[in-house]
């Protein structure tokens, strides 16, 4: 049964091999419902691996996959976006020859089972969350890069979902956007509810945003715990010294 002490995602014994390799192996970890959770660990570690899976861009080897009572282990990536798992990628691209607007309209549209209009609405509602509103006219591939960074995410919403996952948005970023972007993410986690698991580099916004943290190494869940826990960590700190990391 699903109540409000059902965790928004579940990953349990979660497990991908490449060939030889071992990318994760038996990650376990819970985002509650309304937290925001970061994932870190050196480059490699296998956070992106994990976020393939739980979003369905891979099948996972061993384990299980559970969004809000509901297990989606190797479901395909349009069911679990149905499901509710939103995300965005390290590599933000803009669907190019498409305003800002219609970039997201692409997500609200499947939404709003092609009703343009309230597809359009619903997409300027979420542009003005991501301070993107006065640009929703402007050619998409126009908006610099913290501008491409906040429609990253607004596309995302677009689909609606009770979990987001965020890759990496602070990348690239200077300190004032970063700011910026854990600013609106705040404020939507706080106004909204939305569940977020994130994962990130930049530390300044790990300590800033989360509620909890779990780090990876070499594919495995090495430690776990409140931001202050995980950067005292003996095994985190060591794996991070241990590498050249920026
Ligand atoms: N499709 C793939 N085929 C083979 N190996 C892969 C594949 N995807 C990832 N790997 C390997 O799995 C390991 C984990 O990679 P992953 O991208 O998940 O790490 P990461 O923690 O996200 O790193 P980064 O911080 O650099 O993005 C790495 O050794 C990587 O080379």
């Amino acid at each position: 049964m699903n109540t409000a002490a059902t965790p928004m995602l579940s990953v349990e014994n979660l497990g991908k091999s490449f060939r030889g390799l071992r990318a994760v192996n038996q990650v376990e970890f819970t985002v509650p419902r309304g937290d925001i959770v970061a994932l870190i660990g050196p480059n490699g570690a296998g956070k992106t691996t994990t976020f393939n899976l739980i979003a369905g861009a891979l099948p996972p080897s061993d384990g299980k996959v559970v969004l809000d009572g509901h297990d989606i282990t190797g479901l395909g990536q349009a069911a679990i976006c149905r499901a509710g798992v939103g995300r965005t990628f390290q590599i933000v691209k803009p669907f190019a020859g498409l305003s800002v607007e219609e970039n997201v309209m692409v997500g609200a549209l499947r939404h709003d089972n092609g009703d343009v209009e309230k597809a359009r609405a619903a997409s300027r509602a979420i542009l003005d969350l991501l301070e993107l509103g006065d640009r929703a006219k402007d050619p998409a591939q126009t908006l610099t890069l913290p501008d491409r960074k906040r429609l990253e995410v607004a596309k995302a919403l677009a689909t609606r979902p009770k979990l987001l996952l965020l890759d990496e948005v602070m990348a690239g970023l200077r300190p004032v956007e970063c700011d910026r972007m854990v600013a609106i993410l705040t404020g939507l986690n706080k106004e909204t509810g939305l569940t977020i698991l994130l994962i990130e580099h930049v530390m300044r916004a790990v300590m800033a945003l989360s509620d909890h943290v779990v780090v990876l190494h070499h594919g495995e869940k090495i430690a776990e715990g409140t931001p202050a826990e995980v950067t005292s960590h003996p095994k985190v700190l060591e794996c991070y010294l241990g590498e050249d990391h920026e």
